[in-house]
């Protein structure tokens, strides 16, 4: 079982073309390829709700603030085509960054506000290059639908926020994060982690759901925020690089769970940059308690 791969925006356009004039749904999955449990859950995600199945892999160039990151990310090709045949995606858009970015390219687009803080302060000019190869991506593929991680939170605000702005007349739907049995949100940049990180690293999402519900009971974000920071360093991450309560909606800071939030963090292990993030539920007022208690 294999799949057809196209290399080039006139290969990709031929095959849509055709589904189109059947009439038929078209759904994209943007990925930078080394493919796991993550990326797969959203292609059966997007099988489900449309009739066609393009998966793009492109190591984005544009989005690596830092070049030995770039030069270290996973190149699988071959297993990814592997792993998406059985699945029943119906192309692999492959393209190269010649033709991405042919001699004389010189457009951005920014995304401003929501790339603000977080990734984007650490990674200076990452989202542009998200932003810009997400606008090529969704132009190339004209697909109708198009499927993302909530893994990668602020990503899926850029691109939320891009597809308003610039009316792409495309629906972006959000998935959950897929887990390994530990809880480490799967991710590309997991098999960079030596056995005894690997140990260590599931401490991450253990203390942000266990923050997160405290946060949830109404304890002061303060001292909840810096707690949690101590316990990754602690568990042996070098560095955490942000750790913050956003609201869930816009992304704006918050300062208590008095609305549905996320408690977000990129962190170090052993030089393995790992993001993750959990849904906060909004803290209940003790009126609000009393009024369930007694309407109970
Ligand atoms: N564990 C996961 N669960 C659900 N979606 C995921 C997961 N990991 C990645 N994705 C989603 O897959 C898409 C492609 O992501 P990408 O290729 O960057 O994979 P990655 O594993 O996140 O790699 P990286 O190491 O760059 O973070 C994005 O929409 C991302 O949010
Ligand atoms: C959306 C994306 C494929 C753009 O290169 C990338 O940022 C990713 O893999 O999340
Ligand atoms: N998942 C976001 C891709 C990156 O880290 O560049």
């Amino acid at each position: 079982m294999t799949i057809p791969i196209a290399r080039t925006v006139a290969e990709l356009r031929t095959t849509v073309a055709a589904w189109r004039k059947n009439g038929l749904k078209v759904a994209v999955v943007p990925t930078m390829g080394a493919l796991h449990e993550g990326h797969l859950s959203l292609v059966r995600a997007a099988l489900a709700k449309a009739d066609r199945i393009i998966v793009t892999l492109f190591v984005n160039p544009k989005q690596f603030n830092n070049a030995a990151d770039l030069a270290a990310y996973p190149r699988t090709e071959h297993d990814d085509a592997a792993k998406l045949a059985p699945l029943g995606a119906h192309l692999l858009y492959a393209p190269n960054a010649a033709d991405m970015y042919p001699e004389g390219f010189a457009t951005t687009v920014s995304v401003s506000r929501v790339s603000d803080g977080l990734c984007g302060a650490f990674r200076p000019g990452h989202f542009d290059g998200v932003a810009t190869v997400v606008a090529k991506l969704f132009l190339q593929t004209r697909a109708d639908l198009a499927f993302f991680g909530v893994k990668d939170f602020q990503q899926l605000h850029v691109v939320r926020r891009l597809v308003r702005d610039l009316d792409i007349p495309i629906e972006i739907v959000a998935c959950p994060t897929v887990r390994e049995a530990d809880g480490l949100a799967m991710s590309s940049r997991n098999v960079r982690l030596s056995a005894e990180q690997r140990l260590a690293a599931p401490k991450l999402p253990e203390v942000l759901s266990t923050s997160a519900e405290r946060l949830s009971a109404g304890a002061p974000a303060e001292l909840v925020l810096a707690e949690a920071r101590q316990a990754i360093l602690a568990a042996g991450y070098e560095e955490v690089e942000y750790l913050e309560l956003r609201a869930d909606q816009d992304l704006s800071p918050l300062s208590a769970a008095d609305r549905p939030a996320r408690l977000i963090v990129a962190a170090w292990l052993g030089g393995t940059r790992l993001i993750d993030n959990v849904e906060v539920l909004p803290r209940q007022r003790k009126g609000e308690v009393l009024a369930a208690a007694n309407a109970a």
